[in-house]
């Protein structure tokens, strides 16, 4: 098997590390060819983890021919609302039964596609050659070989289970699922929870209103999910819960960082800034995800809340004292 990792950020150059180690013949794509040949010369992608030094059989290019041709697997990491751009850029090179899988964690904003979506549409191949892979996975944490686990999930389980194989490290454990949409949804709305998080710990607030949040945002990750039409067990599962977990606890997270900034005063430029313009899918899928609550008629009060934040000059402050003034109700409804 050949993969190829389309995008050299954080998590693309983490993800080929992980192939590389598992004896995947691997190639990385940069889009900038001074980085490509950092990659190849230096073993070191020092703009997104620096001080982590890359296995000398990753191979890396600018070339998108170079670098797609002849992929077998081709490994989708850009930003949720670039991926439709690059990949029909891409398409004309990438071999007719190429198996594709997505790393991006968001809703597209102009169509409220998934991500395995924009990919089905955009080169025409069944669902079947679309996977997924998402789970409490941190970049730089995996780039260092500390253990995690991931789900790799696809409608066809023999490719999952192929692919599983191709990913499979000492340190980076995959399993497989067939639940696309709710490995999909539990990734893109965690971001959104991240933010809400970062949030709260900005301005100042402890543990029990963060495991609220996070609580929370379980509940409401899941009435979204399973109206799209996921199986609530992968809401708690690593896709769901374990990334969740991850990324509204770690300082890590780009996504809880531009929240923390927010919660202590940030304007979202100030954020933006103090984040170096880093992706924080967040931002712009608390848009795509509250249109999709919208649509389902699903109540998301924490996802509209970040979205009012973020897109409609609502003040942190403003925001806690309409989620706590909501009416009471019971915990658990449908
Ligand atoms: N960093 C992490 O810990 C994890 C990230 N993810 C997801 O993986 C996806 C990619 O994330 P990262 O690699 O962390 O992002 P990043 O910001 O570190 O890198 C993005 C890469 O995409 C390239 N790119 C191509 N077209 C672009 C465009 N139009 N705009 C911006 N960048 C473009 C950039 O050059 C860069 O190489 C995101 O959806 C993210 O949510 C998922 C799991 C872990
Ligand atoms: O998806 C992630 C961890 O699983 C990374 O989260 P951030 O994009 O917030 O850094």
């Amino acid at each position: 098997m050949r993969a190829v990792v389309m995008g050299a950020g954080s998590w693309g150059t983490a993800i080929a590390k992980v192939l590389v180690d598992a004896g995947t013949e691997t190639t990385i794509w940069a889009r900038r060819p001074e980085l490509a040949e950092r990659i190849t010369h230096d073993h070191a992608n020092g703009d997104y983890l620096p001080g982590i030094t890359l296995p000398d059989g990753l191979r890396a290019t600018s070339s998108v021919v170079d670098a797609v041709t002849g992929a077998d697997v081709v490994v989708c990491a850009v930003p949720s609302q670039s991926l439709r751009a690059n990949l029909t850029e891409w398409m004309p090179h990438v071999a007719d039964d190429a198996t594709f899988v997505s790393l991006a964690k968001g809703v597209e904003t102009s169509t409220l596609l998934r991500m395995s979506e924009v990919i089905a549409e955009v080169s025409g191949a069944p669902v079947e050659r679309v996977a997924v892979l998402s789970g409490p996975n941190l970049a730089r944490e995996i780039a260092e070989g500390q253990p995690a686990a991931t789900v790799i999930a696809c409608r066809d389980e023999h490719r999952a289970q192929n692919l599983q194989q191709a990913f499979n490290t000492g340190y980076f454990r995959p399993y497989t699922n067939t639940d696309v949409v709710g490995c999909e949804i539990g990734g893109a709305v965690k971001n959104v929870i991240a933010l809400a998080c970062g949030m709260a710990s900005g301005v100042g607030f402890g543990q029990n209103t963060l495991a609220t949040i996070i609580t929370r945002g379980l509940a409401e990750t899941i009435r979204l999910a399973v109206a799209v039409g996921a199986q609530i067990e992968t809401l708690a599962g690593l896709a769901g819960v374990g990334d969740l977990v991850a990324t509204c606890s770690s300082p890590l997270s780009r996504n809880r960082t531009f929240g923390a900034h927010l919660g202590q005063g940030a304007t979202m430029q100030e954020a933006q800034e103090a984040t170096h313009g880093q992706v924080a899918e967040g931002v712009k899928s608390c848009s795509s995800v509250r249109a999709l609550a919208v649509k389902f008629d699903v109540e998301m009060p924490l996802t509209d809340a970040v979205h009012q934040v973020c897109h409609s000059g609502l003040s942190v402050a403003d925001a806690v004292s309409s989620l706590l003034g909501r009416r009471t109700k019971p915990e658990i409804y449908d």
